[in-house]
């Protein structure tokens, strides 16, 4: 999947020239790339005059081989897209200290041999959280004023036909359970507070910064909602954290919006709640077996699809490389990381 056509040159980074008298490659400070090869963003070009990259997808050696002939003494790693980053692979790098993820979720690398060897791991949630903010709070109206039926419902000819198209949902006065108050969550609650909307949410652990009431499980949080906006990571503790009880706890006019993990709803569950109009709607950009979509779906006028696009604009791609270059130039200077991911 091509993620970004931005070509480097267009790229307004913030990124300076070789400042710290860099003078060749083997001064660079050595950084493995671990992407799939089907992901083709022009990182490497941007981040090539400040480090030295090791990819494997531009060599001809197996990955297995290419790592343990190349890459023992690699300290950083950059997993680009959602390359998956498993135990045997983290095997393979005995000197690895960092991991930076270019992704928000990080269900696709495995944490918890992370949090075992004490290797730091970076995310890039805080880069990407306007975009999937903007994207669920729009899910969320689309569902609610039902704006993607009205349109199919003009571009089928049936104003004419059918007449006046069926009255909608309000936002303003409307619960909205927010699901990980992170960078993302926080920023939903925001743009739906202004839209006269009241929060509360559910979280790892309460906020006291935050003024929004905090439910310690998603079942109450549910029971007190007309809609959950699903934005946390997906984990061992949060997969199906969206089950059956959930959703009966929302109830029949209830409504569940996802930017997070498909994983995170008990999809199966969900088209069957969904098929007997025993919750409201849904509004969904990720799934559990992507790019396949349970065609259920496709029928109901109340659900709005998205093909996991939420967080991306070349504007937030540009936020994350920048991201990933602050925190490997820290990295390397000993200095602190400007985003860390806590691994529980
Ligand atoms: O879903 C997108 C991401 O995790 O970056």
């Amino acid at each position: 999947m091509e993620r970004n056509n931005a070509n480097p040159q267009d790229l307004p980074m913030a990124v300076e020239a070789n400042q710290e008298g860099l003078q060749s490659n083997e001064d660079l400070h050595l950084v493995l790339v671990l992407r799939l090869p089907s992901f083709n963003l022009p990182l490497n070009d941007i981040l090539r005059p400040h480090f030295h990259l090791l990819d494997p997808a531009d060599s001809p050696e197996p990955a297995c081989s290419f790592l343990s002939n190349h890459a023992q003494s690699v300290r950083a790693l950059i997993c680009v897209g959602y390359a998956p980053v498993t135990a045997e692979t983290l095997n393979l790098l005995p000197s690895l200290e960092l991991i930076v993820a270019s992704s928000a979720g990080v269900d696709h690398i495995d944490i918890q041999e992370c949090r075992r060897r004490g290797i730091i791991m970076t995310n890039a949630s805080t880069a990407f959280a306007e975009d999937a903010a903007d994207y669920a709070v729009a899910l969320l109206i689309d569902v609610w004023r039902r704006i993607s039926a009205a349109d199919r419902f003009l571009h089928a000819g049936l104003w004419p036909v059918k007449g006046d198209y069926p009255l909608a949902s309000k936002l303003r006065g409307k619960r909205v359970g927010v699901v990980g108050l992170g960078s993302i969550g926080f920023e939903v609650s925001k743009r739906l507070e202004a839209f006269g909307c009241s929060i509360a949410y559910n979280s790892r652990m309460e906020k006291p910064s935050v003024p929004f009431p905090y439910y310690a499980n998603v079942l109450d949080l549910a029971a007190h909602s007309d809609a959950l906006v699903l934005c946390c990571s997906l984990t061992e503790q949060t997969r199906h954290i969206i089950n059956k009880d959930v959703m009966t706890a929302l109830g029949k006019k209830g409504v569940i919006i996802n930017v997070g993990r498909g994983g995170l709803i008990d999809e199966k569950e969900l088209v069957q709640f969904l098929s007997r109009g025993d919750i409201g709607g849904a509004g969904l950009d990720v799934f559990e077996n992507e790019p396949d979509v349970p065609r259920e779906l496709f029928e109901l006028d109340n659900v709005v699809l998205s093909p996991h696009r939420a967080v991306a604009t070349p504007e937030s791609f540009e936020a994350v490389f920048q991201l990933i270059f602050t925190n490997l130039k820290a990295f390397f200077s000993n200095k602190p990381l400007q985003s860390v991911y806590q691994i529980e």
